[in-house]
């Protein structure tokens, strides 16, 4: 087995958080830390766009670490330790760290599995690119934000015309996104589990309200007038595009898979307090 560690970036307690997790591991699981931190700690690291090869990986930090994370782990089950300032996407405390990554590890080792949940991810595509898919959302929007910018937008269900307007943009969440950027622009709060994307204009001149479309629907985006348009997922892999163009939406795949206890969705809401 090999259990794949991403610990925040320049953050020390971290860095022990993932040295005291690799001690408490069996002898016979391979521990591969992420290249930032092992260097930091003057070990061999791994890039963690190669930990789509483990069989566990563990975040150590907050969301913007499990996002990190989970783009370099595909569909490999990702455990979030908590020490970013909201942590939504991470359910166990520190404290707990080192118990919860031990049961899973021995889950591994006994049944060859560990226990995660599948949860949807959006991939974004034009004529000749994909981005990496997006654990909370894609945003489609303008060379910048605020008025007298911006873009016009066409936004189509499975072909079907659901709305066209001048705006900043247009933003298509998963229900794991619903508590990010997706809350920020209006858009619904999407209970864990239903099989659905969020459409959230984003300060869209013309009626757009916030639609939920079955994740096996394609949405497209058509974007024009304006210089270029950007495309970005989780608000970090992003692709500049020329105008007019389409930008295609639609469910990844693979899904990501996040592993350990589950934390009790409206409880983690008053994280965002
Ligand atoms: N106005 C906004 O609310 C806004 C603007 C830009 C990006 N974002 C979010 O930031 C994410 C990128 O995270 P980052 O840490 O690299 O950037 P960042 O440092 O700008 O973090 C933005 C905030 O979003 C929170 N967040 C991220 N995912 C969340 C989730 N699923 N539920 C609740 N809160 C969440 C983070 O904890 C952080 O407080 C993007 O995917 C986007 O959702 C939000
Ligand atoms: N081990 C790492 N190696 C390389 N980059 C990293 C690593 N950990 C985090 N990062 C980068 O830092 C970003 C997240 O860091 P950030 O400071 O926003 O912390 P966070 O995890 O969101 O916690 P907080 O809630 O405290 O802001 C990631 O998007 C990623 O680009």
């Amino acid at each position: 087995m090999r259990v794949g560690i991403v610990a925040q970036r320049g953050n020390a307690r971290a860095a022990y958080l993932a040295a005291d997790i690799a001690d408490a591991l069996p002898d016979e699981v391979e521990v591969w830390v992420d290249a930032a931190s092992a260097d930091a700690a003057g070990l061999d690291g791994h890039e963690v766009s190669a930990f789509s090869t483990c069989d566990l990986v563990v975040s150590i930090g907050g969301d913007g670490t499990f996002l990190f994370a989970a783009r370099g782990a595909g569909s490999v089950p990702i455990l979030g330790v908590n020490l970013g300032e909201v942590g939504f996407l991470n359910a166990v405390a520190p404290d707990d760290a080192v118990a919860a990554v031990k049961q899973e590890v021995e889950r591994y080792l006994e049944t060859g599995a560990v226990r995660s949940r599948d949860v949807p991810r959006i991939e974004a595509s034009g004529a000749d690119w994909v981005l990496t898919p997006a654990l909370n959302e894609v945003v489609v929007q303008g060379p910048q934000r605020g008025h007298g910018q911006g873009v016009t937008v066409e936004v189509r269900v499975d072909g079907s015309l659901y709305t066209a307007s001048h705006a900043d943009g247009v933003l298509v969440s998963t229900p794991t996104g619903s508590t990010a950027y997706n809350l920020s622009e209006g858009g619904p709060l999407v209970q864990p589990g239903v099989h659905g994307f969020v459409v959230t204009g984003m300060c869209a001149e013309d009626a757009m309200p916030p639609l939920v479309t079955q994740t096996g629907s394609e949405v497209t985006v058509r974007v024009d007038d304006a210089e270029h348009a950007v495309v970005s997922s989780d608000g970090s892999n992003t692709r500049e595009i020329e105008t007019p163009s389409e930008v295609t939406l639609r469910e990844a795949d693979e899904p990501a898979r996040v592993a350990g206890p589950a934390s009790d969705f409206f409880q983690a809401l008053g994280k965002l307090e």
